[in-house]
Order: C-alpha cells, then structure tokens, then sequence
C-alpha cells in the first residue's frame, strides 16, 4: 500500500495541531469534565441563549473557579463559543455530548486505556502488554475481561458491541443463504451474535468458543430467551495451538476476533477452524480493516485502536490491513472465495474455503 501525501497545512495551522497534540491528555480531560459534570448539557439544553460562567456554575451546582478554568479551555478547543461574556456550545461540543461514536470511544479512551497507554514506549521495546498492569495482573486483557471494575468491564464491552452489533443484521442473511446446521462462534463474548443466529434460524445449533468467564454471560442471556437446547459452550484458550475446535461445522464465524491475536497465532487459529469444517464448510471473517475505510474518522478510529492492543490487550495484535488478513488465510490453507468489501458500514467479510 503506498499513502500517497496530501497537501501539507499551512505552518500555522500545522503549529497548532502541533500543540493540540502536546496537550491532548489535558484537553481530552477537559472535555470529559466538561460532559460528565454536566456543563455541555446544560448549555446544549439552552443553546438558543448565551450563559455567563456564573449562570453556568449555578446550573451546574459547581464551583465557579473550576468551571471558568473548563470553560476557557473549551473555547480553545472550539467546544464551546465565547461571546463577549457569554458562553454556548459548538459543533464540537455538541459531538462530544450527543454522538455515540464519540461517547464510546471517550468512555473507552479514559475508563481501559488512559493509565495503561502511559507506558506505550515500554511495550514497543519489549513487545509486551505493559499497560495491562493498571488494569489487573493477566497476561492478556481477554482473561481478565470479566474480572474487570463494573465500569472499566462496561466501556470495554460498549466498544466491542459498538463496532459490531449494527452489522450482525445485515451479516445474518449472507451466513444463512448456505443453511448451516452447525454453525461455531470463534471468540463468542457474552454470546450477542449467537443468539442473533438461535433466534434468526429455529434449526440451526450453535457452539460459542470463548473463555469461560465471558462464555458464563453468554450462558445466562441464552438462557434467558429460551434457547439453551441450541447452544454449547466451549471454553478455550487459542493460544493454546493444540487445543482444536469441535469439528463438523458449517459455519464457522469469527467477527472482530482475528485482530486480537498476532499474524502466527492468526494463521494457527484458521488451521484449526479449516480443520473443523464440515464438507462443505464455511468460514466468514469479519473484521474493520484500517486501509480499507470510506471514511477518515473510521480510519482514525481504527488505526488508534492498535494502540489499545499494543499496550493493553496483548502486546503482538492490532487492526490489519485488508492484504495482512489474506496473507494469513492463504499460509492457513485457505482460499478466499468471496470478499465482501464493507458489506455493513466499515466491515469488510472474507468467505474462506480449504484451498
Ligand atoms: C474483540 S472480542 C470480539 C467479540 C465478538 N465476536 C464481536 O464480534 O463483537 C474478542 C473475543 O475473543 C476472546 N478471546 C481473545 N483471546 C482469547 C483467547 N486467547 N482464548 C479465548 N478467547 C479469547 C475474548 O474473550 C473476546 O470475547
């Protein structure tokens, strides 16, 4: 892939993204505050007349110098407008506040990320997850996952659901045109695609691969809508390269689950899925590639989430490019049968057969 350079900015303006980024731990904490005590809202719910900082402090119930010192900082980062002594929200801010792109992503940033990225350097010299400290003492985030604080654990799966369940809809139609019976979850989490597929087909048994913990949340809201007789859980670590997937599956679906593993352990993973297919067989690889994206804010997003990867999930994973993935597939013994280039939004879907 060659990036081909734009124009370059203005100096100028290059001079002050340059300081947007010296300071951006502060202004993204700045903005945070500026939401979570209520101040974005408070001026979005009065957007039609400019406040005072004083006005603003007495909604707010906050004192008067804190909110001054959030107020000025939200006007250079074109939150908030200033005008003459009157405050009132921009586009910027009402994003922060409204879009939940934004909102996941922020929540996500400060509740699994902020601590942890500090020690980013670390990690890139030693190639482990040094961030995962902050968080807990596991070798990788995905066995901690349900061990985590209440509210670090809900900004991580909010993040994950985000980025999938829109596209679990329009994905069900592609899978089940070929009528599989069985069909395997590789790196189920707490079940959401698999009960899509018990609830989208009554003949279809599902079996979900995760750990044990997540594959317990997954048991639980199975249960709750009445389609336990369909589904088995299998607890699995794949980093264990002896241990194979139930065989005889004619769908195998792995959706956001490649990316959490380094490019060896990827090709290991879809030796083992090609190995447990029915004749027949299937496997869908779902993933967001990062050089495949319509749009810049999809491709910011997905090329910073390496990062979370890097530091704090596992230490060798990240966002692959589209090519990176069928490098994997074809050493796996695979053959791409179908590429379905952003089938829902950001989402690109391989459809693999043994070669
Ligand atoms: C990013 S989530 C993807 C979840 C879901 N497939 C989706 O589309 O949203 C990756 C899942 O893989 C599981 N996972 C990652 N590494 C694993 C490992 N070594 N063994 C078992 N499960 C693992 C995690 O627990 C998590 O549930």
């Amino acid at each position: 892939m060659t990036e081909t350079p734009g124009r370059e900015k203005p100096l100028y303006e290059a001079i002050i993204d340059a300081q947007k980024l010296a300071f951006a731990p502060l202004s993204f904490h700045a903005a945070l505050a500026l939401r979570d005590l209520g101040i974005l809202a408070i001026l979005a719910d009065r957007r039609q007349e400019a406040l005072t900082a004083e006005r603003i402090a007495e909604l707010a119930g906050l004192p008067i110098y804190g909110v001054k010192v959030l107020l000025e900082s939200g006007v250079v980062c074109d939150l908030i407008a200033l005008e003459g002594e009157r405050f009132r929200i921009r586009q910027l801010g009402m994003l922060v506040l409204r879009d939940p792109m934004t909102r996941v992503n922020m929540d996500f940033t400060a509740d699994v990320c902020y601590r942890g990225m500090a020690r980013l350097q670390e990690t890139v010299t030693t190639g482990k997850p040094t961030g995962l400290r902050e968080l807990g003492s596991w070798n990788t985030i995905y066995e901690g996952l349900t061990q985590l604080p209440p509210k670090t654990q809900q900004s991580w799966l909010a993040f994950d659901h985000y980025y999938s369940d829109p596209m679990f809809p329009v994905a069900l139609p592609l899978v089940f045109a070929d009528k599989p019976k069985r069909l395997l979850d590789v790196g189920a989490n707490t079940g959401k695609f698999a009960l899509a597929c018990l609830e989208h087909d009554a003949q279809v048994n599902v079996t979900l691969l995760d750990f044990p913990g997540q594959l317990e949340l997954a048991r639980q809201d199975i249960a709750a809508k009445g389609h336990s007789a369909r589904a088995i859980y299998h607890p699995i670590d794949f980093l264990d390269a002896s241990a194979e997937f139930p065989p005889d599956q004619d769908a195998i679906w792995m959706s956001q689950f490649l990316d959490c593993f380094g490019e060896d352990e990827i090709v290991s993973i879809l030796e083992r899925a090609r190995r447990a297919l029915a004749p027949n067989g299937r496997i869908y690889i779902i993933e967001t590639y990062w050089d495949n994206q319509e749009h810049a804010a999809a491709r910011f997003v997905i090329a910073m989430t390496s990062l979370y990867f890097a530091c704090l999930a596992n230490g060798n994973s990240k966002m692959y490019r589209a090519d990176d993935m069928r490098g994997c597939v074809k050493r796996a013994g695979l053959q791409l049968e179908r590429k379905l280039e952003r089938f829902s939004n950001s989402h690109t879907m391989f459809v693999c057969r043994p070669a």
